[in-house]
């Protein structure tokens, strides 16, 4: 077995409390409370109430809820633009809340870049220099800078358009400065705040796939927030999903989809095709005699969509699901039809 590695962040018991008095909320006998009553009883809002989670290296962890169900303010929290109001926070390792200013602006600056909505670029400097731009609050050479930066532009699509001003960019475009001068600073994390949910559909859609491009190519860890469920479905390694400061269900899309862990994460994910989602590992069957070996092949992690798609096309009425070169399973139309109607899916660990 490999050693588990250090987490990027790791939280515990978190909360964040806004209001008078705040930090005598978490552990009173009002910490239970909801929104709405603890508003009425103490003027306090609980944003982030007692959470905790790892993120694991190189994973995209996408937090995802509702309007005011706290993403920001516990995304906030991991680097201290807001103060949490209790809990332990690290970042590989090391203890955030005891982090001084100094310390605390090099985590900002170099090890947890954040891509906002709004972009906040620079309006009378161009693509490169904006993309330069936090090279050069790192002091490195302008040679060095540019160049690192022209990198960066052409990485994520803007190769031609570095003389231009954000002005001159579509909404698109300007994302992608963003994004590009928060890679450039090179940081083990990376943070976006609802980067696309200015963006038109066909654009998001487009960044969305940036975005996961990105992370194939380089492995880097990114938090991601959304209240947008199909995002977080396609770019999530793991979503952990909010509601009235609390995480409600922690899990792989698999998971969430395949089994909601109460009615609100069901309702949710209702309308979500789960085809597209859940795998063959989750539909599959123990095969019976003489199974085993004829029908398409296919791998534990494709989708039941693409097993729909090979076994109608192979004519055979059984795909084999094999692992390393061997037969963990079958899947039949029973199988495949359960999983989309719903009715047979459990997660099943191969
Ligand atoms: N500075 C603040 N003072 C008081 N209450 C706040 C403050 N910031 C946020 N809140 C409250 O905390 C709760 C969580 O807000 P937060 O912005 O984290 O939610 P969100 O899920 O990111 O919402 P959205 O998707 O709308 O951005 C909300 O009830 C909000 O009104």
């Amino acid at each position: 077995m490999s050693e588990p590695t250090t987490p990027v962040f790791s939280v515990r018991d978190l909360w964040k409390v806004f209001g008078p008095g705040a930090d005598r909320i978490p552990g009173s006998e009002h910490a239970a409370l909801p929104s709405t009553e603890l508003r009425e009883r103490t003027g306090c809002t609980a944003a982030v109430r007692n959470v905790s989670f790892d993120v694991d290296k190189g994973e995209v962890f996408v937090v995802m809820g509702l309007s005011g169900s706290g993403k920001s303010t516990l995304v906030r929290c991991l680097t201290r633009l807001i103060e949490p109001t209790s809990g332990t926070l690290a970042i590989d390792g090391e203890d955030v809340l005891a982090m001084d200013r100094t310390r605390l602006r090099e985590l900002r600056r170099h090890r947890a870049a954040m891509v906002f909505q709004h972009f906040g670029l620079l309006p009378h400097r161009t693509v490169l220099d904006n993309v330069a731009y936090g090279l050069e609050i790192q002091g490195l050479g302008k040679a060095e800078r540019r160049a690192r930066a022209a990198e960066l532009v052409e990485k994520v699509g803007l190769g031609g358009l570095e003389d231009r001003r954000p002005a001159q960019l579509s909404g698109g475009q300007q994302q992608r400065v963003g994004l590009a001068r928060a890679l450039a600073v090179d940081p083990s994390v990376l943070l976006f705040d609802e980067p696309f949910s200015a963006l038109d559909p066909l654009i998001r859609r487009e960044m969305q796939d940036e975005v996961v491009r990105l992370h194939r190519e380089e492995g880097r860890t990114m938090v991601f927030i959304t209240h947008d469920l199909s995002e977080a479905l396609r770019l999530g390694t793991r979503i952990a999903l909010m509601r009235d400061g609390e995480i409600v269900q922690l899990g792989t899309p698999e998971e969430i989809v395949g089994s909601p862990a109460d009615d609100y994460v069901r309702a949710f994910v209702r309308d979500v095709p789960r085809e597209q989602v859940l795998t063959v590992a989750t539909a599959m069957r123990p095969p019976s005699a003489g199974e085993g070996d004829h029908g398409p092949a296919l791998r534990p992690e494709a989708t039941v969509s693409e097993a729909i798609e090979a076994v109608a096309r192979s004519g055979d009425p059984v795909a084999r699901v094999m692992k390393d070169g061997r037969l963990v399973g079958v899947v039949d139309h029973a199988c495949l039809l359960d999983v989309v109607a719903g009715t047979g899916a459990q997660a099943v660990t191969v």
